[in-house]
């Protein structure tokens, strides 16, 4: 399936107020979240990484003791396309707000 090209700068700050917890510009869409202990968020990793297999599409991931911090960027369209947004609102459905 042919993957889905970069948004344009308005495309990504319209779609970025249906996102608040996330941030960013072309270069990615970025969240942290602090989870109550460092195997929650080990285990919210995991759970993030099921969809990313499911979606073929991959965060980048950094995680610091309890907080992690996730950049969507689809780096093959060279910045943020529709399947960040789609990640980005999976990811949101599965951590704490
Ligand atoms: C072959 C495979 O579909 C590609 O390498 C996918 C995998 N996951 C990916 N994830 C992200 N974030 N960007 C990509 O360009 C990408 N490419």
């Amino acid at each position: 399936m042919p993957r889905p090209p970069r948004l344009s700068p308005d495309e990504l700050a319209a779609a970025l107020h249906g996102l608040p917890l996330w941030a960013g510009n072309g270069d990615g869409i970025r969240r942290t979240v602090e989870l109550p202990t460092f195997r929650d968020a080990v285990a919210a990793i995991v759970a993030i990484a099921d969809v990313a297999e499911e979606m073929d599409h991959h965060p980048d991931v950094d995680l610091r003791y309890r907080k992690l911090h996730l950049t969507l960027v689809s780096h093959s369209a060279g910045g943020v396309s529709e399947l960040d947004l789609e990640l980005a609102r999976r990811i949101d459905a599965l951590l704490p707000g």
